[in-house]
């Protein structure tokens, strides 16, 4: 019988569960092709409750008095009534249900947590109501003449059995919570983790959609103690122990106070207990302003981020030394470290009133008053009075740390509201409203109808984009050519439906490529992207990643290399396929233990090196027999490619190889970007793109005949 893994069963069980509390996400987001940034749309007035957790999130990001204006990811909420609406919204529509995803992970050692939560805040009481009796006790035997070593002996003999099976639980429950805590901890990165990789570019690029992932992220580094104060929801159960730590102090207290006259100095032994906490509350800023929510400060603490990246990345270093850069750097990251000190001195300087005036001693005055009733009082006995004075003191400090910890855990609903709403995110390219539609190979390769599409990228003002027409046949060859910024590589990715299009229609094989499930289409393309990736990894994988299933697959991967040529360079390489190589912008961070890891020689690759590199990666795929579209967009350094005319002149035989049987029959679509305009010439059909739309299209020798753009640039390259 097939069994499920307990992650997937665990993954599924909370998305079921959550989904099924109806987590409403904004139809702008799940459905429309753009989300917008513009927030006060969907932001609801104070009196209105939200309409999803999503909304509840947006409205949460106000600026008190700033009209539009949004706090940066991960600042914190103003504690006003709007946004205690807010959070109470939040925290019915998901804590039951997130609770319960938590809870099922692990339900027997869950259930333990809580209980022992709940006995140990217990504890202090029973430990001086214990005292007490060991000090009444004691004091009855001395008054009585009556004292002996071995009573003495047997009451400490008690106190230490308490302590030991206080210790004993402890070490219980400590082991137990960080069972817990993993577990929980795991599942919430993994669900990060598995966000960050299945959502698409054009849903990733929102601007809203990535403050949402920022917050979400704060959310899961709380459960590993790094959430900059956030609580966990499992931190909640700090508020249940304190919340029993005081009511069982306050039993305590209560049961000391035997008959009506006693309720005078109860009520103001309580109050005498409370005081500091009120005060302490009255000194914490109702709207603790945050250094980072103004839109100058968010720029200065950016610019920051920025410098700071820029003096320790080695990668920028050689460049940083040309140009110098040195001073320039330090002075930027001076004056924007200069904006953040200042704000965050303009804070109001949180000194304890209590400090301020002196008044510590006067409330530990105030709580004397009732002690000197209880001695004044002939009932009472030394050991009540043990248990009032610690009592007192424990309220005292649990009642702060309620006060803190409910703050805390204030702001760290917003974030719950931003994990639960960024489980909802679907992403965009995904077909709406119905399921997707197979992709259904055809004989010769892939044929693609463009009509009329535009295309702007999110916050430009100008398409990059306009009115392409086009069509290729299955297994025909299209160069597409033009100037730098005409809008090629846009339309490559448009085609490989990496973009989604505002205006047109884009059909592959005569079906509407937004019917078709982009991680099913992709699977019949291949491609070389301008900016190709390269991965701080060995050249294995470098060449591997470009058809998984195969990566450790070494027969595989050498025929790829061989295919892009590249076997010399392999063979160069002081480890061969093993060689790790050098990636910009990545600077490798060392771990204890893992010294012999991490000073693996790396070898940096030339780019031409590099690009035949990703070439191989494309080639990994392309060879098989379900990919129908093959798209090299060619990296360009000044007028030429990073390969050598002869290079890619092969490449191009290689790929007219792959794309054909033996017998020159066709069998997968080919689509390359050159701006080598002889490569072009060998195409069965040009696009001359010019300021974002194609101006010329046919054959080589048409679009020579027709003597516009294309011929006056063709002339210009030979
Ligand atoms: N991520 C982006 N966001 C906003 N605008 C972009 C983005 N990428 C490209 N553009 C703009 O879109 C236009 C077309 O860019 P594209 O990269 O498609 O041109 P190209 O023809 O491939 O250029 P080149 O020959 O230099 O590679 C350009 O004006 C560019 O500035």
């Amino acid at each position: 019988m097939h069994q499920r893994d307990p992650l997937s069963w665990c993954c599924s069980l909370m998305y079921h569960t959550l989904a099924a509390q109806c987590l409403r996400f904004p139809a702008h987001i799940l459905s429309h092709p753009r989300p917008m940034r513009d927030t006060s749309k969907h932001r609801p007035a104070l009196e209105d409750l939200p309409d999803s957790v999503f909304d509840a999130w947006l409205a949460s990001r106000k600026v008190p008095g700033h009209d539009g204006n949004l706090l940066v990811p991960g600042a914190q909420r103003a504690l006003n009534t709007a946004n205690t609406r807010l959070a109470l919204f939040v925290t019915r529509r998901t804590s039951y249900a997130f609770l319960k995803s938590l809870w099922s992970l692990n339900p027997l050692r869950t259930t333990l947590m809580v209980s022992l939560n709940i006995a140990r805040s217990l504890f202090p009481a029973i430990r001086g109501y214990s005292q007490a009796l060991i000090v009444d006790e004691l004091y009855a035997l001395i008054a009585s003449d009556s004292f002996t070593w071995s009573r003495l002996l047997c009451l400490l003999f008690m106190e230490v059995f308490r302590r030991l099976l206080e210790g004993s639980l402890d070490a219980i429950a400590a082991s137990n919570e960080r069972v817990v805590l993993e577990s929980a901890r795991f599942y919430i990165e993994y669900k990060q983790m598995e966000h960050r990789v299945r959502l698409d570019v054009p849903t990733l690029t929102d601007p809203t959609v990535r403050d949402l992932l920022q917050e979400s992220d704060l959310f899961s580094r709380s459960f590993s103690g790094t959430g900059f104060g956030f609580l966990s929801p499992l931190d909640f159960l700090q508020i249940i122990s304190l919340s029993t730590e005081i009511l069982s102090h306050l039993f305590l207290i209560i049961s000391l106070t035997s008959c009506p006259s006693q309720c005078g100095i109860l009520i103001l032994s309580i109050l005498s207990a409370l005081l500091p906490t009120f005060l302490s509350w009255y000194n914490v800023p109702v709207n603790p302003p945050d250094p980072r929510t103004t839109t100058k400060e968010a720029r200065a603490a950016d610019r920051l981020e920025k410098m700071r990246n820029l003096a320790y990345s080695d990668s920028y270093r050689p460049e940083i030394a040309l140009f110098g850069l040195g001073e320039w750097i330090l002075k930027s990251w001076s004056s924007a470290r200069r904006v953040i000190l200042e704000a965050e001195a303009t804070q109001p300087y949180q000194t304890s009133h209590l400090a301020q005036y002196n008044l510590t001693e006067l409330i530990t005055a105030v709580q004397n008053i009732p002690l000197l009733f209880l001695l004044k009082s002939s009932s009472t006995c030394l050991g009540s009075i043990t248990v009032y004075r610690t009592s007192i003191q424990s309220i005292i400090y649990a009642s702060r740390g309620l006060v803190t910890t409910t703050q805390m855990a204030f702001q760290g609903i917003f974030l719950m509201s931003a994990f639960c709403a960024s489980l909802e995110l679907k992403p965009r390219l995904q077909p709406k409203d119905q399921d997707p539609i197979q992709y259904v190979q055809k004989p010769g390769g892939v044929s693609l109808d463009v009509k009329g599409l535009s295309y702007s990228y999110p916050g430009s003002a100008e398409p990059a984009l306009k009115n392409i027409s086009l069509s290729v046949g299955a297994g025909e060859t299209l160069a597409i050519v033009g100037l730098n910024g005409s809008g090629k590589s846009t339309l490559a990715k448009v085609l490989l439906r990496i973009l989604d299009f505002d205006k047109g229609s884009l059909n592959v094989n005569g079906v509407d490529i937004r019917l078709l499930d982009p991680s099913d289409y992709h699977k019949h393309t291949s491609a070389v992207f301008q900016g190709f990736s390269k991965f701080n990894s060995t050249v294995k994988e470098n060449v591997g990643f470009g058809n998984i299933e195969k990566v450790g697959y070494r027969p595989a991967i050498t025929q790829a290399v061989h295919l892009a040529e590249a076997d010399g360079l392999v063979r160069s390489l002081p480890k061969g396929l093993m060689t790790v190589l050098e990636t910009p912008g990545f600077d490798s961070i060392s771990y204890p233990g893992m010294m012999g890891y991490n000073h693996q020689q790396r070898h940096g690759l030339s780019g031409g090196e590099w690009q035949r590199v990703a070439i191989a990666r494309a080639f990994m795929r392309a060879t098989e027999p379900e990919v129908d579209l093959l798209v090299f967009d060619e990296p360009k350094l000044m007028l030429t490619s990073s390969l050598d005319a002869h290079a890619q002149s092969q490449i191009f035989d290689t790929i007219t190889k792959i794309s054909k049987t033996p017998t020159g029959e066709r069998l997968k679509t080919v689509i390359f970007i050159t701006h080598r305009l002889s490569t072009a010439r060998r195409a069965d059909k040009v696009a001359m793109m010019e300021n974002g739309t194609i101006t010329e299209f046919g054959s080589h020798e048409e679009l020579l005949a027709k003597d516009g753009s294309y011929a006056s640039l063709y002339r210009a390259s030979i």
